[in-house]
């Protein structure tokens, strides 16, 4: 599902005469298989976002290939990926960057509306989401009006809307309270043995990386693998 290959990655800050480069990943290699939760873990600093946002195009790396079902994203121009991501990728983000003048509704309608779905089939598909999530009745709630666990709930919505094969989610845990992340990973796990989405998840918690089948750490801008757990069909 995901190939990375001899990926690196390193910043470049400063003036044109007083240039510096911060290298960051260092040949990373990582095969992620369909039906995996993919936990990556490591010290904050060591490169987990940056991995995650080459993963989903926010960025080009510096050198090194990542394929998503198949196709080498490295090479896609902007507007490819925007339509690539659209189609194959959800994301979930720790601060659940859910529009605030947008009703529930309307947060997890907007994927549908991008990729051009008629208003009645986008109603359908949003108010079927919507009651997977266990949002029925706060369609009109504002993400102001939604505690922190509905609004990622509202976030995790959005991410299912066009049923991507794929999930990235940073720190998706990192703004719930303890019983909240405990509903969120059982979610998680549902979504992964029953639907087969694939997820890549990073966090600092133990909690997330228990529900992951591979957990792999990034080190000094190198990826090492802990202790694997297989129990997925390849
Ligand atoms: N846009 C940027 N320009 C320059 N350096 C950057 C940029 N983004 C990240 N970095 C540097 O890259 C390194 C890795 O950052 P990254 O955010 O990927 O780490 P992380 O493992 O996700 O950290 P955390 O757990 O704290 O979120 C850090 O040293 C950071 O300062």
């Amino acid at each position: 599902m995901i190939t990375i290959k001899n990926l690196s990655h390193e910043f470049i800050i400063g003036k044109k005469n007083n240039k510096q480069k911060i290298p960051v990943l260092n040949d990373i290699n990582l095969s992620i298989y369909e039906g995996e939760i993919v936990s990556i873990v490591g010290k904050s600093g060591s490169g987990k976002s940056t991995l995650l946002n080459l993963m989903s195009g926010f960025m080009k790396p510096t050198s090194g290939t990542i394929e998503i079902n198949g196709m080498d994203v490295t090479k896609l121009t902007e507007a490819k990926w925007s339509e690539f991501r659209l189609n194959h990728i959800g994301f979930i983000f720790q601060s659940f960057q859910l529009i605030p003048t947008m009703t529930a509704f309307a947060n997890v309608e907007l994927p549908l509306k991008m990729v051009g779905v008629g208003e009645h089939a986008r109603k359908i598909r949003v108010l079927e989401v919507l009651e997977k999530v266990g949002l029925n009745g706060f369609e009109e709630f504002y993400p102001s009006e939604l505690s922190g666990g509905q609004q990622q709930r509202v976030g995790i919505a959005r991410a299912l809307i066009t049923k991507p094969n794929l999930i990235l989610a940073d720190e998706p845990t990192g703004s719930l309270d303890s019983e909240t992340e405990q509903e969120f990973l059982q979610f998680i796990k549902q979504l992964n043995e029953i639907d087969g989405i694939t997820f890549v998840i990073i966090t600092h918690d133990q909690d997330v990386a228990r529900i992951a089948h591979r957990t792999v750490q990034l080190k000094h801008g190198r990826l090492e693998e802990r202790g694997e757990l297989y129990e997925v069909s390849r």
